[in-house]
């Protein structure tokens, strides 16, 4: 858990998307705004929910989030530095510090590179470790962390369970020692002893490495397991924000409470991933 007064590593404000709003020559043409005036602020070291029926806009919020969607109007900043504006190029710095892990790994991972490539190679490219060396020692260990083998470094990601290749996402992101991870549905596909597994190693990791994450989740018991905060999404529009203990037990809008009464509560439950509260003392 986080304190009130720890550092706001991303402060969004008023963002607004439209998509397919850009005429020629920049002339604004009509388009279809998905965001509409959205506050954002996630604190170091803190996991921040976003839920939202589909086509909430929960996915273009995070993009945003991270400048891989234009936004139309709004104001981001990244570890205290405005980065609304900044062009791809100066942009470059930051990427390896705000990561994203996808939902379907098979997608993300490229089919014809090797678990080695695919782990070493952002090391390089990122300037992280010095050489190959460096970087097939922080992959093997990172390999270690995430519970798989070594012999994965010569397979290809169709060779892997659907879990294994979501514990290579997580891996991947990990390993390039991030500021904040955008994990968008990452677990939907899973089964609940695959999800759970999978959640418990990111709530490690993001502990151990004092990540800040965004956890975008159509499913309530995914947020709740996992999740400081959560702000619940309608129609491009928060409806809702704060402590997920709060929001789950007093839901103040009727959308918040109609996501709580169609989803079967607990599917995940968080006691599996270590958070049974301590015994007082006898
Ligand atoms: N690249 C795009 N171009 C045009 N419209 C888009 C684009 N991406 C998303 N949209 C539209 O924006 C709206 C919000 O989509 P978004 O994917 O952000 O929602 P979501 O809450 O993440 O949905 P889901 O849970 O189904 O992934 C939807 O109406 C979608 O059709």
């Amino acid at each position: 858990m986080t304190g009130e007064n720890q550092a706001l590593l991303i402060d969004a404000r008023g963002i607004e998307v439209t998509y397919g709003g850009r005429g020629l020559f920049g002339r604004s043409e009509a388009g279809f705004k998905v965001l509409h005036g959205i506050d954002i602020a996630i604190r170091r070291g803190e996991t921040v929910g976003i839920v939202g029926e589909s086509g909430s806009g929960k996915s273009t919020l995070g993009r945003a989030l991270l400048r891989l969607v234009p936004v139309s109007a709004g104001t981001i900043a990244f570890d205290g530095q405005p980065i609304t504006d900044l062009s791809a190029a100066r942009m470059r710095p930051l990427r390896r510090r705000m990561q994203m892990i996808f939902q379907d790994p098979m997608a993300s991972l490229n089919p014809r590179h090797t678990i080695g490539r695919i782990l070493t190679a952002p090391l390089l490219l990122h300037g992280v470790v010095a050489d190959r060396a460096g970087a097939e020692r922080a992959a093997l260990a990172m390999l270690e962390r995430v519970s798989l083998p070594a012999a994965v470094l010569g397979r290809s990601p169709h060779e892997l369970s659907g879990g294994q290749r979501q514990r290579i996402g997580i891996a991947r992101a990990a390993l390039l020692k991030p500021d904040f991870v955008l994990a968008d549905e990452i677990v939907s596909g899973l089964d609940v002893s695959t999800q759970a597994m999978a959640l418990n190693l990111l709530k490690d990791l993001s502990r151990e490495m004092g990540l800040a994450m965004a956890f975008i989740s159509h499913d309530l018991s995914v947020i709740r397991a996992v999740c400081d905060r959560v702000y619940v999404l309608r129609a491009g529009r928060i409806v809702e924000q704060g402590s997920c203990a709060e929001v789950f037990a007093r839901p103040r809008s009727d959308y918040t409470r109609q996501l709580l009464d169609a989803i079967p509560l607990p599917e995940i439950d968080p006691d599996w991933l270590g958070d049974r509260p301590m015994q007082p003392a006898a």
